[in-house]
């Protein structure tokens, strides 16, 4: 899987050097690129926000260098930039295709990239969604900040590719840097080759919409507290049971939102 990231706060992703993910990266499991919003400004200041139009508090990410750093990770060339912006009057009788049908397929009939914008304005993000984003090819974050991106580079990545807004969900955050680190990790770690036993991504919290059993090791007594009789018995048989029991008991009390109805 391709994934490109772009963000003010570059650096913030250092983390994605080590431990699974920083192994993927090694091995080409995984191919990340992390792109700084301000290598595509030009003034002094490397500028990347401004005033609202029509007032309001805060800042707002301008368009152009978002527009530039699309342009790069899509490979839209400068010539189709500005087609776009001098596209001529579909003609009447041809079938009018949509933009949306346009991002869905490109020229060569390839699946163009899924660009993500974190927001607090999006679906929010679910095991669900992370099991059907591992199987993308290609998959770009756009990191937003300040009061949010202008909204006609939503408008323009529409033209050129998937587009999705997703929520970690329901507070807030300063930004979207979190919340795509949140979603590379729990998309990366399905991705085959990247978690070395596949066989530990089953029996986990969200996987089958139930929350994980309790987990001991070794010692057996520690401070006065025993580990349960069942998990040193050697009886397999009683032990599944047991820890599906506890898995149901726990999601119970805990989510019970998550049980299936009766
Ligand atoms: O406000 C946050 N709520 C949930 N998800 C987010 C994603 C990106 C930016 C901000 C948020």
């Amino acid at each position: 899987m391709k994934i490109d990231i772009v963000s003010i706060f570059p650096t913030f992703f250092d983390v994605l050097d080590i431990s699974l993910l920083g192994k993927a990266r090694q091995n080409g499991v995984i191919n990340l690129d992390v792109h700084d919003l301000r290598d595509f400004t030009f003034d002094r200041h490397r500028t990347v926000d401004d005033t609202p139009y029509g007032g309001g508090a805060g800042m707002v990410m301008k368009p152009e260098p978002w527009g530039l750093a699309l342009d790069e990770i899509l490979g839209i060339t400068e010539g189709q930039a500005q087609d776009d912006q001098a596209k001529k009057p579909a003609d009447q009788d041809a079938p009018a295709q949509t933009d949306a049908d346009a991002a869905t397929t490109a020229a060569d009939g390839s699946i163009p990239p899924l660009v993500i914008f974190p927001s607090p304005a999006g679906d929010v993000f679910n095991q669900a969604m992370a099991k059907e984003l591992a199987h993308e090819d290609h998959l770009v974050f756009g990191c937003g900040r300040y009061e949010g991106i202008d909204q006609r580079v939503f408008d323009y990545a529409e033209q050129h590719a998937r587009v999705r807004l997703v929520s970690l969900g329901d507070y807030v955050l300063n930004g979207g840097e979190v919340a795509t680190m949140a979603m590379i990790e729990a998309i990366g770690r399905l991705i085959p080759g990247v978690v070395g036993n596949p066989e530990s991504l089953t029996e986990e919290s969200h996987e089958d919409g139930l929350l994980e059993y309790p987990s001991y090791t070794k010692p057996s007594t520690w401070r006065g507290q025993e580990v349960p009789p069942v998990l040193l018995s050697g009886n397999h048989g009683a032990i599944e049971k047991w820890r599906y029991e506890q898995r149901v008991e726990r999601t119970r009390r805990v989510r019970p939102d998550l049980l299936p109805p009766e």
